[in-house]
């Protein structure tokens, strides 16, 4: 079972309405350590019906929230930063057990999270509107920016409690209220957010938290016209879905979504550089991650010294439980996942590709699996046009710079991609041409909350963090006053 400090902050119930609430007819969802497969515990398997109290609750709170000065709720938002930082070590014990991640990895989550509370409390205050010169005598145009409303967010369970974070940071600052829907696998980071924000003095209604089953609960968010905006990370799939739902009552929308990240190594790149880029953006979080490469191009003249050295350094990962020192690949979410990367070890072998480095289920059973290295994979295998999602590198070979142009961006995505070259001239060319929301150059972790984090085709609308990610929360308001004389 969890140790924790502070005990209070698992908590098995929903946050509505600044109350702890179980669902109406009491029914519960299990919570498995994906790990151990040991039950932590359940959550309610709430409805419609509930979230449309949460939503009730959120739209309530609304005025009494947006009417607080910037300053008032950006001090409200620091407290609740610190206070992610002051029980860093139990959300990110919290977030190992229900997620898997190496704790190591957990604390970095709770760090990047918090990050995006203190970020935004600081942008609240730069909500800035414009004056336009009147282009008529006696008229002044002044645009200013309001709080969209009360805000839905649908999250994903590989960062449980970075991406609510990264929601829930910019609406609050521009005086929106949030109804939020954590993933059923990993619900208790939410929750435990939802206890510091009551604890931080975030008015009841203002942030809400509702566990339950899926497609009632969007339907309800999306439904909903009280609802003004939704932002939601995860599939591409959904996010289609949830679009479609969204279009009846016309809803600001913001979609993180799937991601096909190429790698590209070039000959003059460093390749010691690009090996341990490669490593931090292919295995971090066991390769769930939706800006983790999912390709690697690599130039012919230095495919097979650099494949060597990666299949060394993969090898070499400590696959072990999240809590256990030192891990660094845990368990993957769930068997569907390990399904998936089995599929597309299989269908790479079939048609050619080589195993250089893993292949196959961990010793340790359940759902770890070997960090994987595949050679000679070419554009018919589906790792070339799938998200892996999981830790499998395979490497395509290309001789030009226009032929690793073109099949890093034969794709329908385009969220995060990668490059590796010395070469000034090549580094402006390739970053101009790759078809993504974000390149790293010679980088293999870009995350940031001082950055647009986003993509474009189907990888997804909007832009989250940096100076950009409040304004998927604001709307713009024109103001033309006449009669004011010459
Ligand atoms: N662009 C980005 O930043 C990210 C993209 N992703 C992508 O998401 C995928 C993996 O994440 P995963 O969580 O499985 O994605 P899913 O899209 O299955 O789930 C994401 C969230 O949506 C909810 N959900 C699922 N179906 C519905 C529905 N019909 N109506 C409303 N909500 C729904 C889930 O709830 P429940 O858990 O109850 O099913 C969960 O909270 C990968 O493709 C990955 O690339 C993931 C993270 C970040
Ligand atoms: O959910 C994800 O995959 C995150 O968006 C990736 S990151 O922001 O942690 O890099």
């Amino acid at each position: 079972m969890l140790n924790l400090n502070d005990a209070a902050l698992f908590r098995q119930q929903c946050y509505i309405d600044g109350a702890w609430r179980d669902a109406d007819g009491g029914g519960t969802q299990r919570v498995a350590n994906p790990s151990t497969g040991a039950a932590l515990g359940t959550t309610p398997r709430m409805g419609a019906a509930e979230t449309r109290r949460a939503i009730a609750a959120a739209e309530a709170a609304w005025p009494a929230w947006r009417a607080k000065t910037a300053k008032e709720r950006a001090a409200i938002l620091r407290t609740w930063y610190e206070l992610m930082l002051a029980h860093q070590e139990d959300l990110a014990a919290l977030l190992t057990a229900e997620q898997g991640k190496p704790l190591a990895e957990a604390r970095g989550e709770i760090l990047y999270g918090a990050s995006f509370i203190e970020w935004f409390a600081e942008e609240a205050k730069r909500i800035y509107g414009d004056t336009i010169p009147q282009p008529a005598a006696g008229r002044r145009l002044v645009v200013v920016k309001q709080p969209v409303g009360v805000v839905a967010a649908i999250t994903p369970w590989n960062f449980p409690n970075a991406m609510i974070t990264r929601k829930a940071g910019p609406a609050l600052a521009a005086g929106c209220t949030v109804v939020v829907k954590p993933a059923s696998q990993t619900p208790y980071s939410a929750l435990a957010l939802a206890e510091l924000a009551a604890r931080a003095g975030i008015p009841r209604g203002v942030f809400n938290v509702v566990t339950g089953a899926a497609g009632a609960i969007g339907g309800e968010l999306t439904a909903n016209p009280a609802v003004r905006k939704l932002s939601f990370t995860g599939s591409t799939e959904i996010g289609r879905e949830l679009m479609a739902q969204s279009a009846a009552t016309v809803k600001k929308i913001s979609l993180e979504l799937g991601g096909n990240a190429p790698f590209i190594v070039f000959d003059d790149a460093d390749l010691d550089a690009a090996v341990a880029g490669a490593i931090a953006s292919k295995y971090r979080n066991t390769g769930q991650t939706c800006v983790c490469t999912n390709r690697l191009l690599v130039q012919a003249g230095i495919y097979d010294e650099f494949a060597r050295r990666l299949a060394e350094a993969v090898s070499g990962l400590k696959v072990a439980d999240g809590f256990e020192p030192g891990s660094q690949q845990g368990p993957l979410i769930d068997e569907a996942a390990v399904a998936k990367v089995e599929a597309h070890i299989g269908d790479a072998v079939a048609k050619g590709a080589r195993i250089v480095a893993g292949g196959k289920r961990h010793a340790l059973g359940g759902t770890f699996f070997e960090p994987t290295v595949l050679a000679d994979v070419t554009p018919e295998m589906a790792v070339a046009r799938e998200e892996t999602f999981g830790p499998v590198a395979p490497l395509f070979r290309f001789d030009t710079e226009e032929e690793a142009i073109r099949l890093a961006n034969d794709t329908e995505f385009g969220l995060a991609s990668y490059f590796y070259s010395r070469d000034i001239g090549r580094v402006w060319r390739v970053a101009e041409a790759l078809e993504y929301g974000m390149v790293g150059i010679n980088e293999g972790l870009i995350s940031t909350e001082v950055a647009p984090f986003g993509g474009i085709k189907q990888s997804g609308l909007g832009r989250e963090g940096s100076k950009y990610g409040i304004e998927e929360y604001l709307e713009v308001k024109y103001l033309c006053m006449g009669g004011i004389g010459a």
